[in-house]
């Protein structure tokens, strides 16, 4: 049973309001499975973040259907986590409480929510920095929390819409390995959406191109390429190869407007 089942996908934004109406999504049908790492790209304003905001619960499908785990998709839980591009965190919590805030609601014993601000600062390598807050941090050491507070949820679907856009692109490499680390520690599923194919290429298990809007889905490409991966593998053939192949139908559906 795949974890996230879209069938016949439509959003119309303004419906009722006729000179404003927008058709973002439109006939978008896609099976993601448990731990699959999937990755959307297309033009700007395909319809990829409203695909994610549908699949978290924040944006209802006009019509078609959207399942989780084969229910439908209902209000925003813990078990769908995403992560923006703009770091979101609280500014005045410290790393270690905007960590622990998604458990701290739940009831936990403190000892016990000490234990989960640990293991997630561990993970992201965030030691040494557990008590500064946010304005302290690096783009990439925010992005870092934004992860761990997300992860420390246990979400089965983890949501990302350009998490690493704002980040250099040497923290961003550095950024998209760690992930894949981390990742590899859970049953995480992942929908990550990306403007850069390079990106969606290293990390995911297949790409995801959609249409022009109305956001349809133009082509879906397996990644084979070996697992962990490895920095040195962007600039292998194999890995160029599927670059030049996404390259190629994004070009041709985008013509001259922007990525
Ligand atoms: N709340 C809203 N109300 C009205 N129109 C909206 C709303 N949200 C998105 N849209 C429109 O729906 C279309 C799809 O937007 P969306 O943000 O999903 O695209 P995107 O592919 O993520 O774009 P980008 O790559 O530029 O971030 C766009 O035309 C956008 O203007």
């Amino acid at each position: 049973m795949p974890v996230i089942k879209a069938k016949h996908l439509r959003k119309i934004f303004n419906e009722n309001q006729t000179n404003s109406q927008v058709v973002a999504i439109d006939d978008f049908s896609l099976d993601i499975k448990k731990n699959e790492f999937v990755a959307i790209v297309g033009p700007s304003g395909c319809g990829k973040s409203t695909f994610l905001l549908m699949v978290a619960g924040l944006e209802k499908a006009t019509s078609g259907t959207l399942l989780l785990h084969d229910k439908p998709v209902g209000k925003p839980e813990a078990s769908r986590a995403i992560v923006f591009q703009e770091y979101l965190l609280f500014p005045w919590k410290t790393v270690k409480s905007n960590i622990e805030f998604g458990p701290s609601l739940q009831k936990i014993p403190k000892k016990d929510l000490e234990k989960i601000g640990r293991h997630y600062i561990d993970m992201v390598g965030l030691n040494g920095f557990e008590n500064r807050f946010p304005h302290e941090l690096s783009g990439g050491m925010k992005q870092r929390v934004a992860i761990a507070r997300a992860l420390a949820n246990e979400p089965d679907i983890l949501l990302m819409d350009e998490p690493f856009g704002a980040l250099d692109s040497l923290t961003r490499e550095s950024l998209q390995m760690e992930l894949l680390t981390i990742w590899q520690q859970t049953t995480c599923t992942v929908l990550f959406v990306t403007h850069s194919i390079t990106e969606a290429v290293y990390l995911a298990d297949r790409v995801v191109v959609m249409s022009k809007r109305p956001g349809r889905i133009k082509d879906i490409i397996p990644i084979n390429l070996e697992r962990p991966r490895y920095r040195e593998m962007y600039v292998s053939n194999e890995f160029r190869e599927y670059e030049n192949m996404l390259k190629e139908i994004v070009w041709k559906e985008v013509g001259d407007t922007v990525l």
